[in-house]
């Protein structure tokens, strides 16, 4: 299991180098905020590791979200991520495939990672379970849940763990790795090892437990330690 952090500045990356994935984003735009070009280009440069691009909670805008994609491929990310904050399976076919043609065109080796919510239906956004499907037929990589709404509720407030496992399972069998997060504690962590995801994607976390405060070195180091 691949353990994600996520960073939102220069800076604070630098404390979350030892994380197997560098997750650029800026939380102040949104569950899955994209962070500048030049961001994910210094962290690209500063880190020895995959670096994965958030490109934004998107609406079901198609160009925008493939030129987002494809600037955060061309700034150097090795997995670009979009979220779908909208509803319907052929809408978010459609945004997936543009986002995996945008990327994949000129970086066929670069990852395209499709998040839907654990948080859905208060959301009113498309079910995780579907968006896997259609991000699978679209030739994504990567079926990712992560809360839209940050506001302490984790995935697991929303989905058991038997959901997860059979949202894992689903994702395999559609031939697409699965990646898990949204306000995972420490506590979650032997449950998500059962339910064994490619990756778990974290911020709060490794800051403490309040994702607006720092990352913490010594607690990615934890993290992995008790994922290993
Ligand atoms: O991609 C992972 C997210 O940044 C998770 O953030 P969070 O653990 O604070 O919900």
């Amino acid at each position: 299991m691949r353990l994600l952090v996520s960073p939102s500045s220069i800076e604070e990356a630098r404390s979350a180098l030892a994380a197997d994935i560098i997750d650029v984003k800026k939380p102040s735009e949104g569950s899955l905020g994209a962070n500048f070009p030049w961001v994910i280009r210094a962290i690209k440069e500063m880190a020895e590791k995959p670096v994965s691009a958030a490109i934004g909670d998107f609406d079901y805008k198609p160009g925008g979200a493939a030129l987002a994609a494809y600037g955060a491929a061309c700034a150097g990310a090795d997995y670009v991520k979009v979220g779908l904050m909208f509803d319907g399976k052929e809408k978010a076919y459609e945004l997936s495939k543009a986002v995996v043609q945008a990327v994949k065109d000129e970086f066929p080796e670069k990852i395209v990672v499709i998040a839907a919510y654990s948080d859905y239906q208060r959301l009113g956004t498309i079910s995780p379970f579907v968006a896997a499907e259609a991000a699978a037929d679209a030739g994504a990589d990567v079926a990712m849940i992560d809360t839209g709404k940050k506001d302490g509720k984790s995935t697991f407030a929303f989905m058991d763990a038997d959901m997860l496992a059979a949202y894992t399972a689903q994702n395999r069998d559609l031939g697409v790795e699965t990646a898990l997060a949204g306000s995972l504690k420490f506590e979650d962590l032997t449950a998500l090892k059962t339910i064994d995801p490619e990756i778990i994607g974290v911020r709060g976390m490794v800051c403490g437990g309040d994702r607006t405060d720092a990352i913490r070195p010594e607690l990615v180091e934890k993290a992995l330690a008790m994922l290993r």
